[in-house]
């Protein structure tokens, strides 16, 4: 049986306290009505907001994630956040290896799994991020790309119940292009059938999809097999445009 979907809203270095707060109000209010979504529902505030908003989201029965962890519990670094403080601040999830921390950060395959590994062992949920860039996409090799990207990052002891991967093409992020549905298929189909290669529950594992969702491409892209829900980018920050696709879940 296909997972439960996962909506998760990704708000990236985006909103101020109040506007945080405001957010997750408004999406606590809209879970608690009816009709319920057909989904889990998930926002990775900034780190600054977690605490704020870890009591409000508890509350409203929406899930909390951070966008980054380092690889160690605990030491001399400053600047980062462990994967054991985010699980202390009220998180659940966390993502890793997301492509604007990849390109911009140079995190490679290996600081990928060993942040995922951080977070297993904290007793989070990982969400490995992976994705072609268009020069790869046109190269006729993405699938064979991302493929080898994933089992690279994946964490020692993963299980469906601690891990969910996103694929995300590096040039569907923020442009308002999405691959076509096929493509989506295909892709994901690809990486359901590497993950029965080495996880013996990869059926109930949650791949999302996630580059340019919108309210108006939501219904469609999550209809596609193998899709188990979105990572969502700039939708997010709006209650009304992350609410419509978390309802398009069916
Ligand atoms: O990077 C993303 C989510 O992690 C996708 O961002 P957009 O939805 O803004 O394209």
């Amino acid at each position: 049986m296909a997972p439960r979907k996962l909506i998760a809203g990704n708000w990236k270095m985006n909103l101020l306290k109040a506007e945080g707060e405001a957010l997750v109000r408004a999406l606590g209010g809209s879970l608690s009505g009816t009709p319920k979504p057909a989904c889990d529902v998930l926002v990775c505030p900034p780190f600054t907001l977690l605490g704020a908003l870890a009591p409000l989201c508890r509350e409203t029965g929406l899930a909390l994630g951070a966008q980054d962890c380092h690889a160690k519990s605990s030491g001399a670094f400053t600047g980062d956040v462990a994967a054991p403080m985010l699980a202390d601040a009220g998180c659940s999830h966390v993502i890793v290896g997301h492509s604007e921390r990849r390109s911009l950060h140079g995190e490679d395959n290996a600081t990928v799994k060993a942040k995922a590994e951080a977070a297993l062992a904290a007793g989070l949920v990982a969400i490995v991020c992976v994705g072609e860039t268009e020069a790869e996409r046109d190269s006729g090799k993405a699938e064979e790309i991302v493929v080898a990207q994933l089992l690279a990052s994946l964490p020692q002891g993963a299980s469906a119940k601690t891990l969910v991967v996103a694929y995300e093409p590096v040039w569907a992020i923020g442009t308002g292009r999405t691959p076509t549905v096929e493509q989506v298929a295909d892709m994901h189909a690809a990486l359901r059938k590497a993950l029965g290669g080495v996880l013996s529950d990869a059926a109930g594992l949650r791949l999302l999809y996630g580059g340019s969702v919108k309210p108006g491409n939501a219904a469609e892209l999550l209809a596609v097999a193998n899709v188990d829900g979105a990572l969502v980018g700039g939708a997010s920050l709006s209650h009304g445009d992350f609410w419509a696709i978390c309802q398009s879940c069916g």
